[in-house]
């Protein structure tokens, strides 16, 4: 089965055109104010006119209200919606509401954070495990920060499943390996720095996937 990938966080033309040219199954928009990749609805208006219909496009958000989540679906044509510290109810409700798959995010450390995804059996449609960031961290995600890939050996899946936390073009290809993963999501490792995504860094990154 080939593995796919997430190109997340991206907020320019440019950079979304690399995407979508080097093979991205879906890209992301954050609506999150605290991070360096926040896009504005008009600005995620306008790169959502960019991308193929084959191409999914997702929102990421952190617990977010229901009117940002409206707005965003409506601005930037969402197919899904990523969240983050949302509860497995939360997350339920907004699956239920938008009508759209959810994309629920646990943060990994230890194998014992693993346990989380089962929750959300029936409240959301996909797993994304994400390395968990430090508690005083002002983001819950997009840090490059990794987690032990052992820990999904062996792991019973409650859903379909992505792998996201501090991937790059250099250690994807050990990632799957070792986790199994199929759906892969990267920010913060196809960027010259925070928030600045970089063509060359994400046609690498794809490209590697693509041999995967
Ligand atoms: O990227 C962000 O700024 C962000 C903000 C709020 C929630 C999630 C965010 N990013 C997600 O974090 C993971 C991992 O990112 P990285 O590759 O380690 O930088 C990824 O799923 C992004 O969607």
């Amino acid at each position: 089965m080939p593995v796919t990938a997430k190109i997340c966080g991206l907020s320019t033309p440019a950079t979304l055109d690399a995407a979508v040219a080097g093979g991205a199954s879906h890209v992301g928009f954050v609506f999150f104010p605290p991070s360096p990749r926040h896009v504005t609805l008009d600005q995620s208006a306008g790169l959502a006119a960019r991308v193929p219909d084959a191409v999914g496009r997702v929102g990421v958000f952190v617990d977010p209200e229901d009117a940002l989540l409206d707005q965003a679906i409506a601005a930037a044509r969402l197919d899904a919606i990523q969240l983050h510290r949302a509860t497995p109810e939360r997350a339920a409700a907004i699956g239920a509401r938008t009508r759209l798959p959810v994309w629920a995010a646990v943060a990994v450390k230890t194998r014992t954070d693993l346990e989380t995804a089962h929750a959300f059996r029936g409240a959301a449609q996909r797993i994304l495990y994400d390395a968990k960031t430090p508690e005083d961290a002002k983001l819950p995600g997009g840090m490059g920060l990794r987690f032990d890939w052992t820990l999904l050996q062996d792991f019973s899946h409650p859903l379909p499943w992505a792998l996201s936390g501090g991937l790059d073009a250099d250690n994807v290809a050990e990632a799957a390996a070792i986790s199994g993963a199929r759906l892969v999501d990267v920010s913060s490792g196809v960027e010259s720095a925070p928030g600045v995504k970089d063509k060359d860094k994400i046609a690498d990154f794809l490209k590697t996937v693509a041999s995967l």
